[in-house]
């Protein structure tokens, strides 16, 4: 399999400060990967450097193996930070103008303005546009060029839920017409149902790259609810003797633990619940989400 985005110890220092620190992935061609970390995790700084934007204090990138920032202009485009358009002009025309600039095939604007959904709305003002609509001619002036690799960097921030929606179906489109796509969130439910890969970013580290059934379904979580719940700091305790990470949700009265062997740490919890004299009104199994499984990954705020 061709790979189409390569970091090899991706590294990035401000003064002291490293703020992408050895990061190492590879991007399959034809696949979306997610980039997902929390706020400051060095998302953008990776895209930029992959896309020759900010140079690497270490490391380097290749795109269809070609070095970025090399003699030879790299096949991709990008949406970066806000999409800078003319706000009295029409979306077609804003197009028009990026197209005659980079030299690109005039006709790539139509296509585009399909591919996107913005052809009915091509002719108003950018300024009319919705958020969702204005990130989505940011995404057709990124395909102008016709990019084997696309780099969007948080596409649906702000956007309200049917523009998430649209422009989730729209990055599955583009995957389809054999783009490999990077998208960048810091959240990843947005993205778990269009990818196929996820690079996890948390403080400038790589916590996890790889296909995203490597950490979907990985754990079994234990959940047991207590009918006293003055005893849920004590439920809480023998938790964390078989699961640091153990915790604790007031609402419901509930503790969940992650398992790899939920049967014995059932019958062990049980128990020990028994022994302790904490009453226990249900224990049940689930599959941690995608989401638990990242959240193990990345250090908790309090902790950083
Ligand atoms: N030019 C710069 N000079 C100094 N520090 C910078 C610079 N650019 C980014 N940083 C710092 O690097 C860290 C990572 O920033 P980056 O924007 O890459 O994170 P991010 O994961 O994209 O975050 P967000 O989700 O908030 O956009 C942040 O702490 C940021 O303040």
């Amino acid at each position: 399999m061709t790979t189409a985005i390569e970091a090899d110890g991706l590294t990035k220092r401000y003064g002291r400060r490293t703020v992408v620190d050895h990061v190492s992935f590879d991007v399959p061609a034809g696949t979306v990967c997610g980039l997902v970390g929390p706020n400051g995790a060095g998302k953008t700084t990776v895209m930029s450097m992959l896309l020759g934007l900010v140079r690497p204090t270490e490391g380097h990138a290749r795109l269809l193996g070609q070095p970025v920032g090399g003699r030879r202009a790299n096949p991709v485009g990008a949406l970066i930070e806000a999409p800078a358009f003319h706000a009295a002009l029409s979306g077609r025309a804003n197009l028009t103008q990026l197209a005659i600039l980079g030299r690109h095939d005039r006709r790539a604007v139509e296509a585009t303005l399909e591919t996107v959904g913005l052809a009915e709305r091509a002719d108003d003002r950018y300024r009319t546009y919705s958020l969702g609509m204005k990130q989505r001619l940011g995404i057709a002036a990124a395909l102008l060029a016709d990019p084997a690799i696309v780099i969007l960097d948080e596409p649906t921030n702000g956007v309200d839920p049917q523009g998430m929606r649209d422009i989730r179906g729209l990055i599955g489109r583009i995957a389809r017409e054999d783009r490999t796509v990077l998208v960048s969130s810091h959240l990843l439910a947005e993205l778990e149902h269009v990818c196929d890969h996820l690079v996890v970013l948390d403080h400038g580290g790589c916590r996890f790259a790889g296909p995203i059934g490597g950490l979907r379904g990985e754990r079994t979580q234990l959940v047991a609810r207590t009918t006293d719940a003055t005893r849920l700091p004590e439920l809480l305790d023998l938790a964390r003797r078989l699961d640091p990470a153990a915790d604790s949700d007031a609402a419901t009265a509930s503790v969940t633990i992650g398992a790899d062997r939920p049967d014995e740490i059932a019958v062990r919890w049980q128990r020990e619940s028994a022994a302790a004299g904490i009453p226990l009104a249900e224990l049940s199994q689930r599959r941690a989400t995608l989401e638990d499984s990242v959240l193990r990954l990345v250090t908790p705020k309090d902790a950083a």
